[in-house]
């Protein structure tokens, strides 16, 4: 008889493993019956003191920790912020190594959103630290599960996990669906959040890149935008709110609103709309602006129209006749914009627009109010060679050169410059198009001259309204007119004769 122990060593090694995991199958279900005999007869307390010990022993000789984050806790109806983040972090950082991934269309989402499925298993490394995470599911909840080696405790607890909340939280504000809300009266969706703006989903087309607008000064301001939005701890350290104002001024037409438009595109933020001529008073603007979230822009168009600029005088008036908290006055306005930013961790930038620099209070547009002012205005030679691009595909042609020479001494606005370049019939060839604006130049070029001729001449009669006329002249002209007009008497006269005799010959 071959003893068990030759004949193991005889066996190849597949059979060996076979043998072994028969030996250990066993052994596990003698281990559960073993376990299943305890639960059922043993106390509950020792039952409890055999587990919570299995529970140390297992955790001396397993050196991994385990971290949930579930998407439900407490408040059942609310999902968890953390949830969201690592799903978002791990989305956009796994995506690419996870075999198992499904794709949904996220609320408030912009585009499909890739995601691990149920079960899948990533790693993810940080700072050599190496990590895993698995999406479980336990009685219907879902969770994701973080396991790393104790060694990495400290690494993994202090920064790993904020750094994943951090980025995950900056990825689902890139993927939002961005929207443009309105204070603007008219019917509101009874909601059962009582908020005071209404939204749409924004989506405009326009970019920097899109924009009639000299070189240097759009290098300047996307600039200045961008470094703003990443200044987050620089804004902190000197203790200063994190927010910038923007004052565009400018003809109508040279794209202000584009700019606000282009902006919000390329910082990824929110647009709210202020409409003040449809603000009550100073506690609804109060109201409004404290619901704005951060990430956003807060714009007032037409500053000088929607809010009466000489607002201290009448703030004055009002107050003698009593009703000084009436309306919103430009002081309330500049106290709540410095209070929000002030009181507010977000970011956000305030635009004011105008077609009327002149016209506003200095109070309003003091720097660190509206920290930068950016004029737009007549379109350029730059700004057209923009446009032929964008709407002819464009960018060099024969007939440019006519048109920098006719430019240059002609003013017509972005919004005219962009009508006049635009195909109006689908056999709108580019010199079609180009041979219209020169055209169009030309008019702009002769209407500019009539109405300078015309405004000379409007300036000569103010200057010399009666008035202001030499006491010689005065009287030379009432001898005059008294004179012309009894000529005129005369040669009424002599016609009423005329007719006369012609009539009595018949
Ligand atoms: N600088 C520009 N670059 C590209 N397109 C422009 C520019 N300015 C104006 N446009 C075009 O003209 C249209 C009108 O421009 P926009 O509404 O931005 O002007 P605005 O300055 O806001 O005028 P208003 O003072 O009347 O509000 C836009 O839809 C855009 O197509
Ligand atoms: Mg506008």
């Amino acid at each position: 008889m071959s003893n068990p122990r030759a004949s193991a060593e005889m066996l190849p090694p597949t059979m060996m493993s076979q043998q072994m995991l028969a030996t250990m199958g066993s052994t596990l279900a003698s281990f559960m019956f073993i376990w299943a005999i305890i639960r059922q007869y043993c106390p509950y307390e020792l039952r409890r003191f055999l587990e919570r010990y299995s529970h140390r022993v297992t955790g001396y000789f397993y050196p991994y920790i385990k971290i949930s984050i579930h998407e439900f806790t407490g408040d059942r109806l609310k999902r968890s912020e953390a949830y969201s983040a690592v799903e978002a972090y791990l989305s956009s950082n796994t995506s690419k190594s996870a075999k198992r991934l499904k794709a949904e269309m996220v609320k408030d989402s912009s585009n499909l959103v890739l995601s691990m499925d149920e079960y899948e298993r990533v790693t993810d490394d940080f700072r050599g630290a190496k990590v895993w995470w698995v999406l479980s599911k336990s009685q219907e909840k879902r969770f994701y599960k973080l396991t790393f080696h104790k060694k990495y405790r400290d690494i993994i607890t202090a920064d790993y996990l904020n750094h994943v909340v951090n980025e995950g939280k900056e990825i689902r504000v890139r993927n939002r669906q961005r929207k443009l809300y309105t204070n603007s009266p008219g019917y509101k969706w009874p909601s059962y959040k009582q908020t005071m703006w209404s939204h749409i989903v924004f989506e405009h087309p326009a970019t920097f890149e899109t924009m009639a607008l000299d070189p240097e000064k759009k290098k300047e301001i996307i600039e200045d935008l961008v470094t703003f939005s990443k200044s987050k701890d620089f804004y902190a350290r000197i203790g200063k709110a994190w927010k910038r104002g923007y004052l565009l001024y400018g003809p109508p037409g040279t794209g202000k609103s584009t700019m606000i438009a282009a902006m919000a595109n390329l910082l990824g933020y929110d647009i709210y709309d202020l409409e003040l001529t449809a603000v009550k008073d100073n506690t609804e603007l109060r109201k409004l602006l404290i619901e704005t979230t951060s990430k956003s822009i807060i714009v007032i168009e037409d500053i000088d129209c929607s809010l009466d600029l000489t607002g201290q005088r009448k703030k004055r008036g009002a107050a003698e006749k009593g009703f000084s908290e009436e309306e919103v006055t430009l002081s309330g306005l500049l106290n709540f914009i410095d209070g929000l930013w002030s009181a507010c961790g977000g970011e956000r930038v305030v635009v004011f627009t105008t077609n009327y620099v002149e016209k506003l209070d200095p109070a309003l547009i003091r720097r660190g109010r509206m920290d930068k002012h950016i004029e737009l205005s007549y379109c350029t030679f730059d700004g057209f060679r923009v446009l032929a691009k964008n709407y002819l595909r464009i960018e060099s042609h024969e007939m440019f050169e006519e048109i920098e020479k006719l430019m240059g001494v002609t003013k017509m606005t972005p919004a005219d410059v962009a009508e006049n370049l635009m195909p109006k019939s689908p056999n709108d060839n580019p010199e079609k198009c180009l041979l219209n604006f020169i055209q169009a130049l030309e008019e702009a070029m002769e209407e500019g001259a009539k109405k300078k001729d015309e405004e000379i001449k409007e300036h000569q009669i103010k200057r010399f309204e009666p008035s202001k006329f030499h006491p010689t002249v005065k009287k030379l002209s009432q001898f005059l007119e008294f004179h012309l007009i009894r000529k005129e008497r005369n040669h009424l006269h002599l016609l009423r004769l005329n007719i006369n005799q012609t009539l009595s010959r018949r």
